[in-house]
């Protein structure tokens, strides 16, 4: 009986502890001694006071310490700039012609891609910000000045379309990546921000395809994701149109996660990656190779199946295989259950 009433006490023990440990302290300023607030109450925007809010509480919204980051190559961009947010697991990516309206060239994509793989291989990094230098403009698409008969062409006497491996690329992203897009998210840009995993638009954002007023076009993921994202009806109006829509317009769609005044851009954006960064990195990645494996064929079935691989090599089932050739006998996968 005493044991039973002394399990009972610690566990109402536990469950103030519990509770307690979601209390702040809070500062009444009509009063000279501290009083205790719940993390809901206090801060709580969603609006939510349940257990499941207490627990998991606020998200802090100071801007990060940015520091400059490099890749394995050392060698400097010119066209962009990549940093890593000192202790957050965030890694951001700005296009850096902002005279141009941060059009892309040739060299401005091969910086990106090694800027992309770079916060792939590096297990800090759990979201990647994409976004495009000042305000006016997230990404105005291929510089037209470069475009030549096969492509765009800088440095090389031939032209290439390499911002479609960009777009691959982020697209197998194995980690979110949130376009971040304050001004002109058009032509080429608007793919860019379309093959984002997520889109927070500050509300100076505009939003369009011009491919067919300046002779260009995208039939690939600029027409299948959009397509998905907004609809048939309302991306073969984007497309034959070629009109350009408010930020507004674009979260009505559909193409915008969410809407902030462009003076709180990076502050809500930093926001959301560090509620992500919260949660199971496992369980993000597979959701994202989830959403993407139907309509990416064969390549997003490659990257769940491969997702799959990678969690059954940490089992014991898994390491029992690898055990038994390496110790030269027999597996015995026996005490593995054959489950319905
Ligand atoms: C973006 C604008 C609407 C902004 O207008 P505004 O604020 O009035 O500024 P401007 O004075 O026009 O521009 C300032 C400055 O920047 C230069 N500039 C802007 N955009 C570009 C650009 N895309 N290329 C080259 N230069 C650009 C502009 O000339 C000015 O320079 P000054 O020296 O000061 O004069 C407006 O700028 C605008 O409409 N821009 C063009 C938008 C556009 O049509 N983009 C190209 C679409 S096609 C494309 O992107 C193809 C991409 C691609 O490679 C591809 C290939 C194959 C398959 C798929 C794709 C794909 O789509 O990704």
């Amino acid at each position: 009986m005493a044991e039973m009433l002394g399990k009972d006490f610690q566990t109402v023990n536990r469950r103030i502890a519990s509770v307690a440990g979601h209390l702040i302290p809070s500062q009444n300023p009509n009063q000279n001694h501290t009083t205790t607030t719940t993390i809901a109450a206090a801060n709580c925007s969603s609006g939510f006071d349940d257990t499941y809010h207490r627990v998991h509480g606020q998200v802090p919204t100071h801007i990060p310490e940015w520091t400059p980051a490099m890749d394995d190559a050392g060698a400097a961009f010119t066209d962009i700039l990549y940093e890593k947010a000192v202790g957050e697991g965030i890694a951001k990516i700005t296009i850096n012609r902002p005279e141009r309206r941060n059009a892309f060239r040739p060299q401005t994509v091969k910086e990106l891609i090694r800027a992309f793989n770079d916060a792939r291989d590096d297990n800090s990094v759990g979201v990647i910000i994409f976004t495009g230098k000042g305000t006016m403009a997230f990404c105005s698409g291929g510089d037209q000045s470069l475009r030549g008969k096969e492509g765009y062409a800088d440095f090389d006497n031939f032209g290439r379309l390499n911002v479609l491996d960009l777009q691959v690329q982020i697209r197998r992203l194995p980690k979110p990546v949130i376009a971040m897009v304050a001004g002109y998210a058009v032509g080429g840009g608007h793919v860019l921000h379309m093959v984002c995993d997520l889109t927070i638009a500050a509300d100076n954002a505009v939003f369009g395809q011009t491919g067919p007023k300046v002779g260009s076009f995208d039939a690939g993921f600029g027409a299948s994701i959009m397509s998905r994202l907004v609809g048939p009806k309302r991306a073969r109006e984007m497309w034959f149109m070629a009109r350009f829509y408010s930020a507004a317009e674009a979260e009505k769609m559909g193409l915008v996660n969410t809407v902030v005044p462009v003076e709180k851009l990076e502050e809500e954006t930093i926001k959301w990656c560090r509620e992500i960064n919260r949660n199971s990195p496992m369980a993000i990645r597979l959701c994202k190779s989830a959403i993407n494996a139907a309509d990416d064929g064969h390549a997003g079935l490659q990257q769940i199946a491969g997702d799959a691989t990678l969690l059954f090599y940490g089992t014991e089932e898994g390491t029992e295989g690898k055990n038994a050739y390496l110790q030269r006998r027999k597996p015995d996968f026996s005490r593995f259950p054959r489950l319905p």
